[in-house]
């Protein structure tokens, strides 16, 4: 079935079918809002998140001079992270779908006591664990990346490839099964096995290549329900297209024209660092719950709220730091983007874990983020 996506901004996008709701039809019937759209009407009918306007400036002015340094770039994607593809190939786009396939649910029920890889002689936890086990599997001459084979593994196998160093599995192992054998089907059967034939379809459109996921993949389908309206997020979906722009370095079939209109990806730690920069706030309920370690669940209200609001704080941020350029004389529509935002908030985060820890994260289980 085609879904419906109102694209940003109210447009339909061109080929989908109008699916009407039936009168007196559920949500479930009505259109998707596309990311931006859905970060929008979440972030004005919040209830326990708020979007500081006030902080999103002062965030802005944080970041000012960030813009200027390489880890707020595209190059940094590969120069600052070594379990990344160093190239362009499409080798390198296997291992980025293959990657984004399984980017959920890392966070550890102990602090500091999760699952853990050694790769070369180094630990890595988090979504680094991810990239360190698929880089050792291909080492150790398992075809990790290969459609034709992640289509078929059995349970054991992906135990093996994605097994701990530590006495803490990687969470959530059999539903990473699951997924893999999913997307690795729809990809030998609708791909020829072959991401790069699904990026080259996208005509190096973003929006056209994340709704080809959408379409496709079932596990990238990253929905929720709002006060009764069908809202989306597409984590996965869109982190994979800022990826595949990342890996080809934003040339030839990576060359995106429409790359900024990507929204930032609503994961665990994105949300924590922008209320460490006092962009946004939680009530004093949900701050309690979430030091607490209470468990939400995927499309919780307060969930849905803490996502949508991150994504519309750093709308709001990116807005904020292009107008501070602009008032300088400098266009930075090119250097300035919700994606590059993203990599290099997510990696403030990751560098500052010791600032950011009486800021809780909140905590749910799911194959979306
Ligand atoms: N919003 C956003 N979420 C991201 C990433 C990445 C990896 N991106 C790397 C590639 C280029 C960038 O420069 C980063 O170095 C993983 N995640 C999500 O985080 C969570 C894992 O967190 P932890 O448990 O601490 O490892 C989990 O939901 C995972 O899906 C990102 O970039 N943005």
């Amino acid at each position: 079935m085609r879904l419906l996506v109102i694209g940003c901004g109210g447009r339909w996008f061109p080929g989908s079918t109008l699916v009407l709701p039936r009168p007196g039809g559920t949500a479930a019937m009505q259109a998707t809002l596309c990311p931006k759209e859905s970060a929008r009407l979440i972030a004005a009918h919040s209830v326990d998140v708020r979007v500081d306007e006030a902080g999103t400036r002062k965030a802005a002015e944080f970041l000012f001079d960030c813009v200027a340094e390489p880890a707020f770039g595209l190059a940094a994607w590969k120069a600052l992270h070594e379990l990344h593809p160093r190239t362009a190939s499409e080798e390198a786009l296997g291992w980025v779908f293959l990657v984004d396939t399984l980017n959920f649910s890392f966070w550890a029920e102990y602090q500091g006591q999760g699952c853990a890889i050694k790769y070369k002689g180094k630990m890595y936890a988090g979504y680094w664990s991810l990239c360190a086990a698929v880089n050792r599997a291909l080492d150790d001459g398992i075809p990790i990346t290969s459609a034709s084979y992640y289509a078929t593994m059995t349970l054991e196998q992906v135990k093996h490839v994605f097994r701990s160093d530590t006495e803490v599995p990687m969470p959530l192992i059999e539903e990473r099964h699951r997924v893999l054998n999913e997307s690795g089907t729809v990809l030998l059967e609708k791909f020829g096995g072959s991401y790069l034939t699904c990026v080259k379809m996208s005509q190096k459109s973003a929006q056209k290549l994340l709704r080809l996921i959408v379409e496709n993949f079932p596990s990238y389908r990253d929905e929720a329900i709002f006060q009764d309206k069908k809202v989306s997020f597409y984590k996965r979906a869109q982190i994979l297209v800022a990826d595949t722009w990342s890996v080809l370095e934003g040339k030839e079939d990576g060359c995106f024209s429409d790359i900024s209109s990507l929204t930032i990806f609503a994961d665990y730690r994105i949300p924590q660092v922008l209320v460490h920069l006092g962009a946004m706030r939680y009530s004093d309920e949900l701050m309690r719950k979430l030091h607490e370690g209470v468990l939400l669940q995927s499309g919780d209200k307060q969930e849905v709220e803490i996502r949508g609001c991150s994504v519309w704080c750093c709308e709001l941020i990116c807005d904020h730091l292009l107008e501070l350029y602009n008032k300088k004389g400098q266009n930075m529509n090119e250097k300035i983007n919700a994606v590059l935002l993203d990599y290099y908030l997510w990696d403030y985060a990751r560098n500052h874990r010791e600032d950011m820890k009486y800021i809780p994260f909140h905590r749910v289980r799911c194959i979306y983020y």
